[in-house]
């Protein structure tokens, strides 16, 4: 269990992070949202211990991360950041491999053993054929699947992943968090940011919605996340609707259009040879 209580936390007297308080069970899926500058990354800086000097606490297993080493804290919880380039083309195996070092002794090198532990997280996550590919190689999509990859190989199952499908096509997007719900029905504790509230009814069970640093929304989303709440917190109309999706009830959000865009008016045959 990871849980926030009362964290507070200013850059240089300006007051950032304010009374945050959540906890995460294991299984939990929550999502985080917030206009830009609300405080998301920082309360992730906070939570995985590279700001420390905030009030409050943040504990796992009821114990504070402030006396925890850092190899302690990575064993329990792992980032995973937007899909990124590194500067060195290294292996796909390699990249989920380093995940490993927290479990290393120091001056310690991966063994064939951890090299198998690496193989077995890429096909956890259905990617074992890109194994022998270069990272700066590869898609968006399986970028991210690799970083997902990599932190399960790490055995944290505490997961905070900073809008992991910014970036990604529509595909990957649901391939992506598809497979993160599969990690949390598997007992992860997975927290995420996301600026598609839609996330947060299709895959969260559980929400925070963060306004200038604070927490102004809280809850399951399917009834915290309501029309007047996105209107409030993002400035646009919208509607939301109820749907059945295979077996589960969930909503979705549509903008409220103005005026007639002319959508109705069809094609001439020669106008589509020119796109
Ligand atoms: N290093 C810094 N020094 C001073 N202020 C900062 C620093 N980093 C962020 N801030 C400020 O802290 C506030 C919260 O920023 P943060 O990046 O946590 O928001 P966010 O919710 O993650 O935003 P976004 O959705 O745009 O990524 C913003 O007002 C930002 O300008």
């Amino acid at each position: 269990m990871l849980e926030v209580k009362e964290l507070s936390f200013d850059y240089r007297e300006r007051e950032i992070l304010k009374d945050i308080s959540f906890t995460a069970m294991a299984g939990d899926f929550l999502c985080i949202l917030g206009p830009n500058g609300a405080g998301k990354s920082t309360l992730f800086r906070c939570i995985l211990g590279l700001h420390k000097r905030y009030n409050g606490i943040v504990s796992i297993h009821n114990e504070n991360i402030k006396n925890m080493s850092q190899v302690k804290l990575a064993k329990k919880m792992a980032y995973i950041p937007q899909s990124h380039y590194p500067t060195f083309n290294f292996k796909v195996l390699d990249i989920v491999a380093m995940g490993l070092t927290v479990h290393l002794d120091k001056l310690a090198s991966p063994t064939g053993e951890h090299e198998k532990l690496a193989y077995e997280a890429l096909e956890q996550l259905g990617i074992s054929y890109l194994w022998n590919r270069g990272y700066g190689e590869i898609s968006g999509g399986e970028r991210q699947m690799t970083l997902i990859a990599r932190a399960v190989a790490q055995k944290s199952f505490i997961l905070l992943m900073d809008e992991p499908t910014a970036n990604l096509d529509y595909g990957n997007q649901i391939r992506v968090l598809e497979k993160v719900r599969e990690l949390a029905q598997e007992g992860y504790t997975i927290i995420m940011t996301t600026h598609n509230p839609e996330h947060a009814f299709i895959y969260g069970n559980k929400m925070l919605m963060m306004q200038k640093g604070e927490i102004t929304c809280a809850g399951c989303p399917t009834i915290e996340l309501t029309e007047e709440l996105i209107q409030n917190v993002y400035g646009v109309s919208v509607e939301i609707h109820e749907i059945y999706n295979g077996d589960v009830d969930t909503k979705v959000i549509v903008p409220k259009l103005k005026g007639d865009y002319g959508k109705n008016v069809s094609m001439d045959r020669r106008e589509y040879s020119l796109l």
